[in-house]
């Protein structure tokens, strides 16, 4: 099965190489002027140039060789030489007759799968997640789920951030605030080194009546801007960090005991956000494959003496601007966030071997990225082009600025689904909608609009691109929102009701008006909007696409009544037009995470 956007090039290009041009100007998009043609060829004008020949001559060849083409309703030049092909109505009813039978509506398998790994989300222990963190975990769900739709293995890997300085700042801090906790940690560590499950359990459970999650989150802030300013303070939480590292026993088990409070806390989170991972693993997780790691990396002599730490050189001749060095072991020892990263690429290497490993992280990391990535090549623990970093601009303030608070601190996730969640309400209050619902439900129904709301005006862009937030447009049932696609899937699945109430049955798509024929060329084009999406690593595609699938739809619906259907056999291919419509609107809405309620 193939699109016909697809089978049409492959037409197009086969006139072209029949003319003697390269098959590759016979490229096909849809057409931009849907009044004159469904699709259109431009290849004439720039091969024109190839070949020496006025463009309309060889348009005027391509046309010749392909009328008559039974798929065809005509095909003609247009202007400076474009060709402008307009389907046949059997094809285009044959075409959306495969769609409707087609479980995956329309869109094709990947044809060579590959082991794919997303990393994405890239929470921190005890540090609120900002914004970044947000587009991280809205950007990572889509793409992964892209993929695996598309046939690859995909894994997605949260990469939680539960090792390195924030870990000492948090102990030395914790410690400072709690005497209880204080001695633990001396007795502790005057210990003679050898406890047994028992005593650990004892000892997490004593931290769990005092340390929670609200001490945590108010102690890290506070910490990281001691750390700054004093330097005592920085040095105690170095040394904390070290000894950590080092495995000293009493820091470990606070260590575990930070690290289970906010995953905890965090899972819940991405659940309400429809975030799931299929690993939870940390960058703690490569701590033991550090030290061979580096040994080898020396081997390999790829580690560079610089003023008492260790570096990686990565910089190439044909750099445009100077790229750091990588480093990895400080000056004082210390393992880098780098260094863990070089790890996981090493320990994900071993259990998973993936082809494609992908890292939706703010584009701010794009040099910390390039520098893990060129070491892991130079030390052969990827091939080069097995690694890319899928960056992405920041959401703003009014102020043009990364996303703040009123108080101008970090948003939490939590507030910030809260807020959504009740401009939702107010939104489907506002609109009549709901009104009849027991409370549970509405609820319900509130939590998808909210969420659909901040995931689609996040995916709605091109990933690389900052955008402002602005709750009151991105939760308005009106324009291109994510309640605005909702409202319309929730629409189609309110009239089959009724179809199904008054007994009546899908049966053969026959296109006929203008607007069915515009719906079918959209269902065709979801093909197109995914690979591109997954060429590009670029939900906003498939965004754009489920958006004007929705407006095509709305036109129909318009143009073409359902239930008052002159005829049975026009009446019964409506409904299948709409219960495929719907089924694609479901389908591109769950690759962007984006749940349908089923009425409001
Ligand atoms: N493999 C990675 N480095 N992933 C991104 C991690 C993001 C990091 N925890 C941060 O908050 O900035």
């Amino acid at each position: 099965m193939s699109d016909l956007k697809r089978s049409l090039s492959e037409a197009v290009a086969a006139a072209f190489a029949e003319l003697g041009i390269p098959e590759e100007y016979g490229r096909v998009t849809a057409s931009d002027r849907p009044d004159l043609a469904d699709f259109q060829c431009n290849g004439a004008l720039a091969a024109a140039k190839v070949v020496r020949k006025p463009p309309r001559e060889i348009a005027a060849g391509v046309v010749e060789k392909l009328s008559g083409r039974p798929e065809l309703a005509s095909v003609e030049i247009a202007g400076l030489g474009f060709i402008n092909l307009r389907v046949s109505p059997a094809t285009l009813s044959a075409r959306a007759n495969e769609i409707a039978a087609d479980e995956r509506a329309g869109a094709s398998l990947f044809e060579s799968p590959r082991r794919v790994m997303v990393d994405y989300g890239g929470p921190n222990v005890a540090k609120p997640m900002h914004v970044g963190h947000l587009r991280a975990s809205i950007i990572g769900e889509s793409v992964k789920r892209l993929y695996r739709f598309r046939g690859d293995e995909v894994l997605g890997d949260a990469h939680f951030g539960d090792w390195g300085f924030q870990m000492g700042l948090l102990i030395v801090a914790v410690t400072d605030e709690d005497a209880f906790v204080r001695n633990l940690m001396e007795r502790l560590a005057q210990g003679s080194g050898a406890y047994s499950p028992t005593d650990e359990r004892r000892v997490l459970d004593e931290l769990a009546g005092r340390v929670d999650l609200a001490m945590l989150d108010r102690l890290y802030p506070e910490a990281a801007a001691k750390a700054k300013a004093d330097e005592a303070f920085r040095d105690r939480a170095r040394k904390a960090t070290a000894e950590l590292q080092a495995g000293r026993y009493g820091y470990r088990l606070l260590w575990k005991h930070f690290v289970e409070v906010s995953r905890v806390a965090l899972q819940r989170e991405f659940h309400a956000l429809g975030v799931d991972f299929d690993l939870w693993k940390g960058e703690s997780d490569v701590d033991a494959l550090i030290e061979p790691m580096v040994r080898e990396l020396d081997e390999k002599r790829l580690l560079v003496d610089d003023q008492g730490a260790r570096i990686i050189r990565i910089a190439r001749e044909s750099d445009k601007r100077e790229l750091p060095p990588l480093l990895v072991i400080s000056s004082e020892g210390s393992a880098m966030y780098g260094t863990t990263d070089l790890a996981t690429i090493l320990d994900r290497r071993r259990s998973f071997d993936p082809e494609l490993v992908l890292y939706a992280v703010d584009q701010r990391q794009a040099d910390h990225f390039e520098q893990v990535f060129r070491a892991a090549y130079l030390a052969g623990y990827a091939k080069e082009g097995e690694l890319e970093h899928i960056g992405f601009g920041t959401m703003n303030g009014p102020d043009g600025k990364p996303f703040k608070t009123r108080e101008g601190g970090v948003l939490k996730l939590h507030d910030l689904i809260e807020m959504a969640r009740a401009k939702a309400r107010e939104r489907l209050r506002e609109a009549g909608l709901g009104a009849e619902l027991d409370p549970a439900e509405f609820e319900d129904i509130a939590h998808k609009v909210a969420v659909s709301a901040l995931k689609f005006s996040d995916l709605s862009n091109f990933r690389g691109t900052s955008y402002v937030f602005d709750l009151d447009r991105f939760t308005s049932f009106e324009g291109k929102t994510g309640p605005y696609l909702l409202y319309q899937a929730v629409r189609i699945k309110s009239v089959l009701r009724r179809v199904e109430a008054e007994g009546h049955e899908p049966g053969r798509i026959k296109i006929i008006e203008p607007a069915e024929r515009e719906l079918v060329l959209l269902l065709d084009a979801f093909e197109t909007a995914l690979s591109e999406a997954y060429d590009k690593k670029a939900p906003n595609f498939i965004a754009d696409h489920a958006f004007k699938l929705a407006q095509a739809f709305s036109r129909f619906w318009a143009a073409c009544p359902i239930l008052q259907a002159e005829d049975e056999t026009i009446r019964a291919s409506r409904i299948r037009l709409a219960t495929t419509t719907l089924r694609q609107m479901e389908l591109a809405l769950d690759l962007l995470g984006i749940e349908t309620p089923e009425r409001m």
